[in-house]
């Protein structure tokens, strides 16, 4: 009898966030994987588009409504989820901002603000799902993280300084939850195409060629390049690995690169 260590049937996949972009690729990923998928938002316009959109590529979706930075509302959330769609097996803190300005001229607020999301944020949802998970005996949780997470760059300190402490977050959850059988890991994304990065993509913008020859595989990201690693960490075939970073990059920080005239 051959097993499919990759196979998610009947696993509920919740991953914040999710209405467009990576994490949308991502959760499609984890539904043709046999996941049933659960997906957030603040706003309930996006998550109905999103919903619907899953449902038309023939995935089970649900969708709920809530921040990621509000406790209070994951909790009811995980609660609603939990009675209505089933008991969480896979989380992906996929939710998160950006915000771009030169250090010197960028306001406390701006800054909390992005550490908020993008560091407490799955630092509260990760929490109150794992009270679940450790009660039942196991489950995984991965976190997004970045290229920001092992470099800086010029004007996304706040963005860089959260990406980093998730990164190191995982190892902590990794630490203290393993034994509980949940694994955790993240997945860094290098240069992906969304509209994160819309602004910064554009033809002539010295940012978009710069990304294009510093990356090996001389190309932007396609958000389906992130399924794979998805998939992995969240099925039976990751069930022995604990607190790492999968980068899914196309070579970036393999290489410091090599001068345009060379
Ligand atoms: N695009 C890239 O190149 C890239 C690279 C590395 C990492 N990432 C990370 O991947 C993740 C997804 O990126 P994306 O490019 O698809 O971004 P995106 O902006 O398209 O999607 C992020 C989603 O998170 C939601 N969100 C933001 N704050 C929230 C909150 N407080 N509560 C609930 N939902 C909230 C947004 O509404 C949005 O739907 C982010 O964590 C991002 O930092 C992106
Ligand atoms: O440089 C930027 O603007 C930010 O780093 C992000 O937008 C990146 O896309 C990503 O997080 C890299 O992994």
């Amino acid at each position: 009898m051959s097993i499919n260590l990759f196979d998610l049937t009947g696993k509920v996949a919740l991953v914040t966030g999710a209405v467009h972009g990576l994490g949308m690729a991502m959760a499609k990923g984890l539904g043709n994987a046999g996941a049933t998928i659960v997906v957030n938002n603040y706003s309930k316009d996006a998550l109905d588009e999103a919903v619907a959109e899953y449902k038309a590529c023939g995935l089970n979706a649900y969708g709920y409504v809530f921040d990621v930075t509000d406790e209070k509302a994951v909790i009811t959330a995980i609660e609603k989820i939990e009675k209505e769609v089933g008991p969480i097996d896979i989380l992906v803190n996929n939710a998160g901002i950006i915000k771009r300005t030169p250090i010197v001229d960028m306001e406390v607020e701006d800054f909390k603000t992005v550490i908020d999301v993008d560091l407490v944020g799955p630092f509260i949802v990760s929490k109150n799902v794992a009270k679940g998970m450790i009660n039942r005996g196991g489950g995984k949780i991965i976190n997004i993280c970045s290229m920001m997470s092992e470099l800086g760059r010029d004007t996304v300190s706040a963005y860089a300084a959260a990406k980093g402490g998730l990164k190191m977050l995982t190892k902590s959850m990794a630490t203290e939850w393993a034994k509980f059988n949940i694994q955790t890991n993240g997945i860094g994304p290098g240069y992906f195409a969304t509209s994160q990065t819309a602004p910064i993509r554009v033809d002539g913008h010295p940012f978009n060629e710069f990304i294009i020859k510093r990356t090996p595989a001389a190309r932007w990201g396609a958000p389906e390049d992130l399924q794979g690693a998805a998939i992995f960490l969240s099925s039976k075939a990751s069930d022995f690995v604990n607190g790492h970073i999968v980068y899914v990059d196309g070579g970036i920080l393999a290489t410091i690169g090599k001068p345009s005239n060379e």
